[in-house]
């Protein structure tokens, strides 16, 4: 019999004869809780990222209370070990309810504690948690006896708990909005430091007061066993918005592929530019403007200006060395290839391990990658870092349409967590500005090639005809954004290298995300590999 499975002695019912104050000292509870409960629960929940690992065990790294006036929660952090993977660290909040009928499908052990019978669940679901974290946030005492520490910034105005609910979003954490103004999010994945997503905002919002993000209004840390300071929760003022910005461009591109029937377009005489050609609307041709329309040119040079300020506020520190502008140099170039290469190879064995799931263009395509994958490590070997004179800073790091609100005509931005792959310590590198803007890109590439795929018999035209008109497509809204945000970033003095500097990491960074893409979509979804194929053989054979 395997270790884990001779551990398994308790059976419910379970019992325990310590209140809910001293339940977590009791080992009996800890080895029922971690073992027979907690891996069922964690592996249901659409915040566990581990899913594509086998679990080995759960362990409770550290536990804290949550408490006021007398009422308690715990905070758990748990760690996750795999089989194969690096281990991962959760936290889960939890509170003892005796009411039968209350979230019936959020209980995670049915047990009876002091002759009390009831069950543990995730606090989130309970009102009367939610209400005492805001209040926590909103009195903020300084030094809590837990290792709890909460903070409340300028902009936190309300005076009182009103209400809260979930956000209900599809997501990666858990949010709630408070009191139809602001919302919280439980960060769900834990890492020994302060969260990006945390640091981002306080820094642009409190600090630099940069107003297209959700202003900042507090937060949740521990202080772990080793000092580390570890955000468990953010509160940001609640964004009124019409959708994001990834639902927004598929409107609009299908309304621009609608309209070459609708216009009668002859796509062989759509006038094209080069890619990476920085134009004003004045420099579109009017048979473009005619096709795609004026407004989404417009709102592309809003975007592309929110973009900017974004990383002019981020690149306009000289005190805190955590946001201070840097250069190239050999450390960065050498971290970077290494990542590279080893995100490539990661890839390819992804690939080589889950053909069977690619079918049509995307086998086609994927073994033209297999059988060009030296050149495109080379691509990545190319990387000189003498020859590049621009500023590195502190970047959003995961930008896609996705990460982008929409308001009126303007835009937020918002989720700085940075990459959902990397280390924290690797969320938190400098980077060259124009990584976002290569992410902004591809996500443009996505919208079109998505459009296609997914409504293609809606257009009548032949497939090969809507590739044509979508290339065009996607130039010109590269060089719409492209002039607008070069001139913001210019005006303000952040130095983003000369002109083929700029091309060079565009490029250089929309391979690095499309490879990234295509780890992403053979986990996730297949069927839309084909779309991260597409970008990586078009930037291989400079098709653009
Ligand atoms: N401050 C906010 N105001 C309005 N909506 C928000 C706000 N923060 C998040 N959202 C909505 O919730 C979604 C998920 O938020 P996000 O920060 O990306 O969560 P996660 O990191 O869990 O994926 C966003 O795409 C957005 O629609
Ligand atoms: O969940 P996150 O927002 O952290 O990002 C991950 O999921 C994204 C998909 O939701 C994925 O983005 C890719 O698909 C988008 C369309 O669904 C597209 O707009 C992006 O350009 C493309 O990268 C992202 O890569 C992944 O990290």
């Amino acid at each position: 019999m395997s270790k884990k499975k001779s551990e398994k002695l308790l059976r419910p019912p379970y019992v325990f004869d310590s209140n809910w104050e001293n339940l977590l000292d009791d080992p009996a509870f800890i080895k029922v809780f971690l073992s027979d409960v907690l891996e069922d629960y964690i592996l249901r929940q659409r915040w566990y990222g581990g899913k594509s690992s086998s679990l080995k065990y759960i362990e409770l790294h550290q536990y804290f209370r949550i408490q006021q006036h007398g009422e308690v929660y715990y905070g758990l952090l748990l760690e996750v070990n795999f089989n194969e993977a690096f281990y991962q660290h959760y936290f889960l909040p939890i509170a003892f309810v005796t009411d039968g009928s209350f979230a019936k499908e959020e209980r995670i052990l049915p047990l009876t504690i002091s002759g009390q019978a009831g069950y543990i669940i995730d606090a989130i679901n309970l009102e009367a948690f939610r209400k005492l974290v805001f209040e926590r946030i909103m009195t903020s005492v300084p030094n809590d006896l837990t290792p709890v520490r909460y903070h409340k910034s300028s902009y936190f105005t309300d005076t009182a708990y009103e209400s809260s609910r979930f956000m209900g979003m599809e997501q990666s954490n858990t949010s709630i909005i408070y009191n139809d103004s602001s919302v919280i999010k439980f960060f769900r994945r834990i890492y020994p430091d302060k969260n990006p997503d945390f640091e981002m905002s306080q820094f642009l919002s409190e600090k630099k007061g940069f107003k297209n993000t959700p202003a900042y209004l507090g937060s949740i840390s521990i202080l772990d066993k080793d000092n580390d300071n570890i955000t468990i929760a953010l509160l940001q003022k609640l964004v009124p918005n019409e959708g994001d910005a990834w639902d927004f461009m598929l409107k609009e591109v299908d309304k621009v592929f609608s309209n070459l029937e609708y216009k009668k377009i002859n796509v062989d005489r759509l006038p094209s530019t080069e890619l990476f050609e920085r134009l004003k609307i004045k420099d579109v041709p009017p048979e473009i403007i005619d096709w795609a329309g004026l407004s989404i040119f417009l709102r592309l040079q809003i975007m592309a200006r929110r973009t900017a300020e974004m990383h002019v506020a981020l690149g306009s520190e000289f005190e805190d060395t955590a946001f201070t502008p840097k250069h190239f140099n050999s450390d960065y170039e050498v971290w970077l290839k290494n990542r590279l290469l080893y995100q490539f190879q990661n890839r390819l064995n992804s690939v080589e391990n889950n053909l069977h799931k690619l079918e049509g263009r995307a086998a086609e395509l994927v073994k033209e990658f297999l059988e060009r994958k030296n050149e495109i490590r080379r691509r990545f070997v190319q990387f000189d870092w003498t020859k590049l004179k621009g500023e590195r800073i502190r970047i959003h790091g995961d930008y896609h349409l996705g990460q982008i609100l929409v308001q009126g005509d303007d835009f937020y931005l918002l989720d700085f967590e940075g990459e959902p792959e990397s280390t924290i310590r690797d969320r938190k590198v400098k980077h060259p500005p124009l990584k976002d803007v290569a992410g902004i890109f591809r996500s443009f590439h996505y919208a079109i090639y998505a459009t296609i795929f997914n409504n293609g018999e809606k257009y009548p035209y032949s497939q090969e005809n809507l590739f044509k008109a979508g290339e065009i497509l996607y130039k010109f809204f590269i060089g719409v954004f492209l002039e607008s945000y070069v001139t913001i970033i210019q005006a303000n003095n952040l130095n983003i290298g000369y002109r083929q500097e700029r091309i060079f990491i565009l490029k250089y960074c929309m391979l690095e995300k499309a490879v990234y893409e295509l780890g992403y979509e053979m986990n996730s979804r297949p069927s839309w590999a084909v779309i991260p194929l597409e970008g990586i053989l078009g930037i291989i054979n400079d098709k653009w």
